[in-house]
């Protein structure tokens, strides 16, 4: 929870789930309602780009591959880091330390900003494994039918089915993520479904937040 200028609380609400799961498309129908949303993904990519020390210490450990026209290159890392745990460990501890700093910056913003919103939202795949989780006011998981998942990110992204299943044995279970979880929402069914999702926790936070005040 964070206190803006009029000693408003303003409650933070992580939302995850696994790799195309649904959680960008989740908090894109929030953002379209006014509520501010972190992409943690988005995020840690655009300061990899721009943080000297961050690249500076990418080179240093992973070579100069890792960028390529002075941009992180995604594929190169990627084959690195999903396949070997521990160099995936050491990528998140030179990143992670920014991205939390850089969402401190952007709080601060909305708060001096935006007046009257009840909540803001951070979206991270990881948000369990980097311990964000600790700091929301309610937690939301985006689950999905694993066949989904794999369908709809070979269709967004340019990675085959061995590389997505790297990438989900670096992400926990669904089944501690729901435990810690406030809400879960099943998106096995069509992206018109998800919206009434994201309308029905809407409604549903807002209730919660005005009545705990
Ligand atoms: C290796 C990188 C460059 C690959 O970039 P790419 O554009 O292919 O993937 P992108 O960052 O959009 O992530 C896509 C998905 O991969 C999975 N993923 C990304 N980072 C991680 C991670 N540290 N652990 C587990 N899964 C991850 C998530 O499901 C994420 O939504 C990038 O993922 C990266 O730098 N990751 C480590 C830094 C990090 O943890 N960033 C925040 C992720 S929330
Ligand atoms: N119910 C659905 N029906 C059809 N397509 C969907 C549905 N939900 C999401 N998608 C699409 O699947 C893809 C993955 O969704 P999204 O990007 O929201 O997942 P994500 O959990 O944020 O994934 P990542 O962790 O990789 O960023 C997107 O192209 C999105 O538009």
């Amino acid at each position: 929870m964070i206190e803006n200028t009029k000693n408003q609380k303003i409650k933070l609400i992580g939302i995850t789930g696994k790799m195309g799961s649904g959680k960008s498309l989740f908090s894109l129908f929030l953002k379209k309602k006014g509520i501010p949303v972190y992409s943690s993904d988005q995020r840690g990519k655009i300061l990899m780009n721009q943080v000297k020390i961050i690249k500076q210490n990418v080179i240093k450990y992973f070579g100069k591959d890792s960028y390529r026209k002075d941009k992180i290159n995604r594929t190169y890392l990627s084959e690195i880091v999903f396949k070997n745990p521990i160099a995936l460990k050491l990528l998140c501890t030179i990143v992670h330390p920014w991205i939390l700093l850089d969402f401190k910056q952007w709080m601060s913003s909305i708060i001096r900003i935006q007046k009257k919103i009840l909540y803001v939202i951070k979206e991270s795949a990881i948000l369990f494994e980097s311990k964000s989780y600790k700091e929301c006011d309610f937690i939301i998981t985006i689950t999905s039918p694993k066949k989904n998942m794999i369908e709809r990110i070979i269709k967004r992204d340019n990675l085959n089915e061995h590389q997505i299943i790297d990438r989900f044995k670096n992400q926990i279970s669904n089944k501690k993520r729901e435990k810690e979880s406030n809400f879960v929402i099943e998106n096995y069914l069509s992206t018109y479904h998800l919206q009434k999702e994201a309308d029905r926790i809407h409604k549903l936070l807002e209730k919660f937040i005005t009545q705990k005040k």
